[in-house]
């Protein structure tokens, strides 16, 4: 039976804290991986998820600890590509050719550690654990009509006041890093479905959103970040034979090779755990992880815990990554 109501002894400290912290009162990626880790020795390398160790888990198995980890070990090895791209950024401000080369070269490196990293995740991660144990604790409270939770939780207040709320499950979406990359890159993302060229039909996008679920610097670090971000203008406009336009395709490449990574994860994690689900669930018995699964799974209706249409979305958003190897048409 789904819960509807967060109790006020849940709800009123949890509204506090999360007006102190300026994020939505829910689980958020800044909750569960990035204020939730620690190290297992003063000065153990924390590019390494076997050396994270996570404080607080809904399960307390270690899949979901390593689950988490991954994700923290992925962010402090990002901590390279971004300085490498401010540097860059600088570099080319200066008209300094041959370090705009030097940094885009480490910055291809430093994503493919990246996908390192994240392939990494079943090592201890068990694929059936995640999908049925874990991720129901991940899960949002909008469009969570099928886990019946219509107008999503009541976050009560005591004496019968409160509000009926809506919010996105936790997701890696959520991270400043990626959409950082994405930003350096030049990479552009469009609502899903809608076809480059065409005037989007929505104003924001997912990732957009996920914005309000990063802490308040992180999201003025980005809005900052994409106001000088030149990198893609000017390694498109040099000549494809530069030493320029080619560490800047291979850093696209890089990128793309990432998605692809996390794409087979997916399918790994969720498509395939998803169709043993049985379809005779009744709506009583689903959870995020079960709501749409079985029939809806085989017609391509499966959701990320973020609520995207998570297949179509994430190969959509590698594609749009590649895209950003063609040349910025000139005003
Ligand atoms: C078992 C592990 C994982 C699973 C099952 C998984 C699943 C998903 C799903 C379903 C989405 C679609 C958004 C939504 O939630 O609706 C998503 C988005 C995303 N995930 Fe994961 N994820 C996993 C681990 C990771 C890790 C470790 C990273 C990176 C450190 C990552 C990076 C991303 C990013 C950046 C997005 C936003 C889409 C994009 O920018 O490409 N994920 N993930
Ligand atoms: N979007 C994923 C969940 C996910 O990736 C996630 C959710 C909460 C916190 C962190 C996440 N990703 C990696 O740590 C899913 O749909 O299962």
């Amino acid at each position: 039976m789904t819960l509807r109501v967060l109790p006020p002894n849940i709800s009123i400290p949890l509204l506090e804290v999360s007006v102190h912290l300026g994020l939505p009162p829910t689980a958020t990626y800044p909750g569960l991986n990035l204020w939730n880790c620690g190290l297992v020795a003063d000065g153990a390398d924390i590019t390494k998820p076997e050396n994270v160790v996570m404080r607080h888990t809904f399960t307390g198995t270690t899949d979901e600890a390593w689950f988490y980890a991954v994700s923290v070990s992925v962010e402090a090895k990002g901590v390279a590509a971004i300085q490498l791209m401010l540097e860059c950024v600088q570099a080319i401000d200066q008209g300094n050719n041959s370090k705009v080369v030097e940094c885009l070269r480490a910055f291809s490196e430093v994503l493919l550690d990246l996908g390192r990293i994240l392939q990494r995740m079943h090592e201890r991660c068990d694929p059936p654990v995640f999908y049925h144990r874990i991720r129901p604790f991940l899960a949002g409270s909008r469009g969570m009509e099928k886990a019946g939770l219509p107008r999503g939780v009541f976050y009560a207040e005591g004496d019968g006041r409160g509000s009926w709320r809506q919010y996105s499950g936790g997701s890696n979406a959520q991270s400043t890093l990626i959409q950082f990359l994405d930003i350096a890159l030049g990479v552009k993302h469009l609502a899903t479905g809608d076809r480059p060229g065409s005037k989007s039909s929505k104003t924001q996008t997912y990732l957009d959103e996920m914005r309000k679920y990063m802490p308040e610097s992180h999201r003025r670090f980005l809005e900052h970040f994409s106001t000088i971000a030149n990198v893609q203008q000017y390694a498109t406009t040099c000549p494809a034979s530069s030493d320029v336009h080619r560490a800047f395709d291979a850093a696209v490449d890089a990128m793309t090779a990432f998605r692809d990574i996390h794409i087979k994860i997916v399918a790994r994690y969720i498509v395939r755990p998803s169709r043993a689900v049985s379809c005779e669930l009744t709506s009583e018995h689903k959870n995020i992880a079960t709501a749409s699964s079985g029939a809806s799974a085989t017609r391509g209706e499966l959701k990320g815990t973020g609520g995207t249409n998570l297949m179509a979305f994430l190969k959509q958003t590698r594609d749009e990554t590649r895209r950003a190897k063609d040349a910025v048409p000139v005003c």
